[in-house]
């Protein structure tokens, strides 16, 4: 591990970030020798990125800094299709307007990881639809389709796992691997890109690119894949009970990402400091082996450094500090009052008087009234504007309560049951 000759592969390899490399050594020497060109595809299902793609946009990061060219690609022509990779069902159809506005909120992010620009190691962002979009079928077939084997396309986990086990996969879908494979191709024709990297379930609709190159162009082209990750209690990471963990500060406040990095369990402490921050391994190794209640500060490191990159230092510190005055002031310690309210209640929204009056903040439904009209009650530290406003599961933080303030000193929490 540590023989490698190029900083990007021996960063992170060190780290933890890699699961397979389609040519290691060889990659190794060409990163050695100059600047290159590395892409990941990012589609466009929702307006915001979450958690789980968060290890793909720190190997572009990486990428980058140690001396090379990121491509973020936007699948503006892949969600069309919907990639079967790791699904067990075909997902729903996204309008080509959906698919437009979620990549514009979606684009954001990659700001505050890259650094976009002309020069030979500036981050460049592209979008597929830009050739996806006018292809025409019988030239498809005849320039790409031939070089494809179905035999072994009914190999890729992809299919293979859908056809095992019974499930429908549409032609649609089908088709997918075709067109990420192109894009591998197109890239290379006009970057000169080389490395496509993306989760472990895409190995296959990477290799099948990195083919079609060396078929069609006489390309070198590689494939290097990050581990699934999962916490330790085999959660797959990024989704929690009351959803994905989002990174677009409009779907999951700056405070309630900082809360999901802070409650990680102790045993993925090391590994998702080596992962998802960039601070020197010397320091990882000492946080790591930090025991007893002192595991709690390398969490909160954790939670700022991440937040730091995402949010931006500023919002970082700062929600460090509200969860410092909410939790650790004496006044809202553990012993802050929890209700517990039927999920099905709470997923068709309480109005926010009763949910007042039921926590406690209030002794009677019109108090409760009184409070919100004064403007006094917040919830998850927003002011409740209409009595009625609904609370509901939507509200619930990374940590999986939803909390309820009546002035500045009076919490509950509630929870879901
Ligand atoms: N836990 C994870 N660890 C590493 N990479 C992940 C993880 N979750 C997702 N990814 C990467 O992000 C890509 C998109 O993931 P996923 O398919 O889960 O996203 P989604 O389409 O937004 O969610 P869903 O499948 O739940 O609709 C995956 O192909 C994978 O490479
Ligand atoms: N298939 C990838 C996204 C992607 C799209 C186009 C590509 O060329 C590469 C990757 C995913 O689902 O996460």
């Amino acid at each position: 591990m540590s023989t490698f000759k190029s900083e990007f592969m021996r960063t992170v390899h060190a780290r933890g970030m890699v699961h397979q490399c389609s040519d290691a050594e060889r990659l190794d020497e060409l990163l050695a020798t100059g600047p290159r060109v590395a892409y990941i595809g990012f589609d466009c299902t929702a307006d915001s990125l979450h958690v789980g793609h968060l290890l793909q946009i720190m190997l572009l990061r990486w990428w980058q800094k140690t001396g090379h060219k990121p491509i973020a690609l936007m699948g503006g022509g892949t969600t069309k299709i919907g990639d079967p990779s790791g699904r067990d069902e075909t997902r729903q159809l996204l309008t080509d307007e959906q698919i437009v506005a979620n990549m514009a909120s979606i684009k954001g992010t990659f700001a505050n990881y890259l650094t976009f620009g002309d020069g030979a190691t500036d981050a460049v962002m592209a979008n597929n639809a830009d050739w996806l979009d006018t292809l025409l079928y019988i030239p498809l077939l005849r320039d790409v389709g031939r070089h494809f084997s179905v035999n072994r396309m009914l190999t890729m986990d992809s299919v293979r796992l859908r056809l095992e086990r019974d499930q429908p996969l549409t032609f649609l879908e089908f088709n997918y691997m075709i067109l990420q494979s192109y894009d591998f191709v197109e890239l290379w024709k006009r970057h000169l890109c080389m490395v496509q990297m993306g989760g472990s379930d895409q190995w296959g609709n990477i290799v099948m690119g990195a083919d079609l190159g060396r078929r069609m162009a006489g390309a070198e082209l590689f494939a290097l894949t990050s581990p699934l990750l999962a916490t330790s209690s085999g959660a797959k990471m990024g989704k929690t009970a009351a959803g994905a963990v989002w990174l677009n500060g409009s779907r999951l406040s700056t405070y309630d990402f900082w809360q999901y990095w802070r409650n990680t369990e102790d045993a993925d402490v090391g590994r998702f400091l080596r992962l998802f921050t960039e601070l020197p391994l010397e320091e990882v190794a000492r946080l790591e082996a930090l025991g007893g209640a002192e595991i709690n500060e390398a969490k909160k490191i954790l939670a700022t450094e991440v937040t730091g990159l995402c949010h931006g230092k500023v919002a970082a510190a700062q929600a460090a500090e509200t969860a410092r005055q909410t939790f650790e002031q004496g006044t809202l310690a553990a012993d802050l009052p929890t209700v517990e309210i039927a999920r099905a209640r709470l997923q068709a929204g309480v109005p926010a008087f009763e949910l007042f009056a039921e926590a406690g903040l209030a002794d009677s439904k019109g108090e409760a009234r009184r409070l919100i009209k004064g403007g006094g009650a917040r919830v998850n530290d927003a002011a409740v504007t209409s009595e009625t406003q609904p609370v509901s599961l939507t509200d619930t933080g990374a940590d999986g309560r939803i909390k309820l303030s009546a002035g500045k000193k009076r919490h509950a929490l509630v929870r879901a049951v």
